[in-house]
């Protein structure tokens, strides 16, 4: 199996807060790997590095054998956690300034998706709920032809019946030779989809595992699991 991300030891210190404390962790091509962790846990500084808008203290970063920079922003599609779409664009806007940012953009898949979604072109960004447009961003972002989506809490403010459209888009937008990180803490939903597992707690990987491996030898969800390691945490 072919690795697409290598991370060893990573740090990342903002001031006095150690939000990285020696980061190790593998992806391979094809799979995708679920990044677990309560709130301040350091996902999203994590999945900001590796997306090359954060620089680490010390560490490496290796994203096809290269340090993120202009080649890997290429190659990667990050969900951030805020919003970058302007509010005074409608739907069709969004798509467009996708199109033209992107040179992988598929707008195909993108008009595709938007169905899917429930979205209307015309629709304006401004009048979507915050759910609405949580849709709309990952359907922009998983319309990238990417080898890397990096997702930060795709299921952030979405409700419990949204979230399954949302895990169906993106197991229909993958393929076999991208790979996916997702950051979430709402594990239930969405834990099907996960090849790898890793449990991050206070900047360090404190589980790291095959999903199904892990499920069978506990006798438990990831869901459950999760709940128990940070019981005790
Ligand atoms: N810009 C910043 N300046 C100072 N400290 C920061 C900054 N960003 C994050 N931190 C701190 O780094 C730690 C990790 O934060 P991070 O946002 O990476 O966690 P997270 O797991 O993504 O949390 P959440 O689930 O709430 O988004 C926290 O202690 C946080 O307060």
């Amino acid at each position: 199996m072919e690795t697409i991300l290598k991370i060893s030891n990573l740090t990342k210190n903002y001031y006095t807060t150690q939000a990285l404390k020696g980061i190790d962790l593998e992806v391979e091509r094809g799979k995708i790997l679920g990044l677990l962790g309560p709130n301040g846990s350091g996902k999203t500084t994590l999945m900001k590095i590796i997306a090359g808008i954060l620089k680490p203290t010390s560490g490496e970063v290796l994203i096809e054998g290269k340090n993120p920079g202009i080649y890997t922003k290429k190659i990667i599609s990050y969900l951030p956690d805020v919003n970058p779409i302007y509010k005074w664009m409608r739907v069709k806007d969004a798509v467009n300034f996708f199109k033209d940012f992107y040179n992988d953009f598929d707008e195909e898949k993108a008009k595709s998706n938007l169905g899917f979604m429930e979205l209307k072109e015309n629709q304006k960004v401004s009048s979507l709920s915050k759910g609405m447009l949580e849709r709309l961003l990952l359907t922009l972002y998983l319309s990238r032809n990417a080898k890397l989506y990096i997702l930060d809490e795709p299921l952030g403010g979405v409700d419990p019946s949204a979230r399954d459209k949302i895990i169906d888009t993106i197991i229909k937008n993958i393929n076999e030779d991208s790979s996916i990180v997702i950051s979430t803490h709402i594990i239930s939903d969405i834990e099907k989809v996960f090849d790898e597992v890793v449990f991050i707690s206070e900047g360090k990987i404190i589980l790291k595992e095959n999903a199904e491996e892990l499920r069978a030898k506990k006798g438990k969800s990831i869901d459950e699991i999760f709940r128990e390691v940070y019981a005790n945490v």
